[in-house]
């Protein structure tokens, strides 16, 4: 395997440490801090990349010839006329690179310059920078601009420092002014010290001279199309052809901006600690949502989508401000398992949305949440098969129960007409009368949950939802209580590792023997305790046809009479003991 060295670890060094480490390359530091290995160990290395300040080559050079380096040079230094000499003097190959690096090192922002005249050009396949061929005097062209812009940028910081009312662009320009001044001093005097460095800032003031007395010639007669938005935003076009590139440098400053916003929430909550003010303040949500709501009809933003990510951004500012464990709900936002998340939880503020039943289990047993809520069956259709095979499979403990009275809405936006009802298959089951007596020709869609049918809806779609979905996506209700029988109750359970005090219920799932008789000899056991039981169902025990494990529901058992049923089943599995809960209470849940 290639070894590579890097010698320097200032802001280069140790970007591009961490970028080759990230592409699964061998790499090793040697600097005045970090001496990750030792100097007769510089032979082992098919590489070197000096990022370190010219004045310091001769010295690095020696040292590796010293000590029988024979790979190849990589010099990252700006002021290549000086660099090269000194490498091949000391009779090394070399590859001449000067990276061009842009805001914050974002690669997208990122080219490299590779100088033409390099004696070894193999490194270049472990880069996928853009890289861009110049000879050594194409390159110099770039340190007069270098030259220029750093006189301009230096000289406007000083200025601008003795005003301090700023206007936007006087801001901007001193941000820039401040970001150059951040870098390593002596390179910035090593650049300004260069032999031509003199004549280029002298042929910039003749310019300037020029413009000055000139001025009208200098501004253009119409208007620029300039950087008047996101200046980043802009140069990301400027720099990069490739959209991908584009739209991932928009997402690297959406997250940018949610660190800073979640920054700021960490410094509200000192303030409300302080006045002894409540985390969560609804006026203002409510009041910034319809402002900023405003600002997206303006823009032609999707107000639903826009919504979402509102909601996102202030739950995640609260949780920020207040963690408090994480709940798994089936979602998205506006499920039947999201009105009892809210009825149990008060607030969305921890609430993880999954798609599917078994990834709450799955999320639960590593521990990415501490609570989920699930449904398990329905009045009208029956056992929810996959929240029973979860609980078989998992390592979770059912908690608590509570028993959620279900108001199915026929829900839609802007109908023609009504060729699809779309909705979860429980939902659909529990309407069908009502379906088939309604909409006798439309064809039924599944979706993965109640909430989930609503992004699939168009003008010739109905779904069938939860009076919440309705409400937080605006859709307008063509009817509710549509469910078959108006009795309609989901019970759901909730699942964690814990359990509470003084249950009322115990939960589990046997196996037993191929014989005659062998479920009676348990379910004595039951009746000989005087044991009531409240749900039996068998499910098929997935590895052999006509074999089944049986889940039970029943009045609280003690520690001897499940020893009972152990003595007389195959295997059981003790799912835990629960009592029905009407809120959650962190933490007494969890501890
Ligand atoms: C950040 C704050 O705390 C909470 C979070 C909010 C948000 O993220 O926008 C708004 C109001 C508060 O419920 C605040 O009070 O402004």
């Amino acid at each position: 395997m290639v070894m590579i060295l890097i010698i320097g670890f200032g802001r280069l060094g140790q970007y591009f440490y961490n970028y080759l480490k990230r592409k699964g390359l061998n790499v090793k530091v040697y600097s005045r801090s970090i001496k990750e290995i030792e100097e007769n160990e510089f032979s082992k290395f098919k590489y070197a990349i000096l990022a370190i300040p010219e004045n310091s080559y001769n010295e690095i050079l020696s040292k590796l010839k010293e000590n029988n380096f024979n790979g190849v040079i990589i010099d990252l230094a700006s002021k290549k006329d000086v660099v090269i000499p000194i490498i091949e003097q000391y009779g090394f190959k070399f590859l001449s690179l000067h990276p061009l690096f842009g805001p914050s090192i974002y690669e997208e922002f990122s080219k490299i310059v590779v100088i033409k005249e390099s004696t070894d050009k193999s490194f270049l396949q472990f880069l996928d920078f853009d890289l861009i061929e110049m000879s050594l005097e194409e390159h110099e062209k770039i340190n007069e601009l270098q030259v220029v812009t750093h006189l301009l940028l230096i000289s406007y910081y000083h200025f601008a420092r003795r005003f301090p009312i700023k206007t936007a662009s006087a801001e901007a320009l001193y941000r820039l002014s401040e970001r150059l001044l951040e870098q390593n001093p002596q390179i910035l005097l090593d650049i300004q010290k260069e032999k031509n460095a003199k004549t280029y800032r002298e042929n910039y003031i003749k310019f300037l001279k020029e413009v000055s007395n000139n001025i009208e010639d200098y501004i253009p007669k119409e208007r620029v199309e300039g950087f008047s938005r996101a200046l980043l935003l802009n140069l990301s076009k400027l720099w990069n052809k490739d959209i991908r590139k584009q739209i991932m440098v928009i997402d690297k400053l959406i997250l940018d901006l949610i660190k800073i916003r979640n920054d700021l929430a960490k410094q509200i909550k000192e303030i409300k600690e302080l006045r002894n003010l409540p985390i969560e303040d609804k006026k203002w949500e409510i009041e910034k949502r319809n402002i900023l709501l405003e600002f997206a009809k303006e823009r032609e933003l999707n107000p639903l989508y826009t919504d979402q990510l509102i909601e996102l951004l202030i739950s995640w500012a609260k949780h920020i401000e207040n963690p408090k464990p994480w709940i798994g709900v089936l979602g998205p936002i506006g499920s039947f398992s999201d009105e009892v998340a809210l009825k149990l939880n008060k607030t969305r503020l921890n609430i993880k949305y999954y798609r599917k039943i078994s990834h709450i289990f799955d999320a639960l047993e590593n521990n990415e949440i501490a609570l989920g809520i699930v449904p398990i069956e329905n009045v009208l259709g029956g056992s929810v098969n996959e929240t029973l095979d979860s609980l078989i499979k998992y390592n979770v403990k059912i908690v608590g129960e509570y028993i959620h009275r279900i108001n199915l809405c026929l829900v839609g936006k802007n109908v023609k007409e009504v060729k699809r009802i779309i909705s979860h298959p429980q939902a659909i089951a529990q309407s069908m009368e009502y379906i088939s007596k309604k909409f006798p020709n439309a064809e039924i869609v599944y979706s993965n949950s109640t909430s989930e049918a609503i992004s699939m809806l168009d003008e010739y779609s109905l779904a069938i939802t939860s009076k919440t979905a309705a409400i937080f996506y605006g859709l307008k209700i063509y009817d509710e209580h549509i469910e078959d029988n108006k009795e309609n109750k989901t019970r759901f359970i909730i699942i964690g590792k814990k359990q509470l005090p003084n249950p009322k219920y115990s939960a589990l799932v046997f196996s037993l023997e191929d014989k005659p008789g062998s479920l009676k000899e348990v379910l004595e056991i039951f009746h000989k305790h005087n044991i009531n039981l409240r749900k039996l169902e068998s499910r098929p025990d997935k590895r052999e046809i006509g074999k089944y494990l049986f889940y039970v529901e029943s009045d609280l058992l003690n520690n001897k009479i499940l020893e009972e049923i152990r003595a007389k089943a195959n295997w059981v599995k003790h799912l835990g003991n629960f009592r029905e809960i009407n809120e959650i209470e962190f933490p007494k849940i969890l501890d």
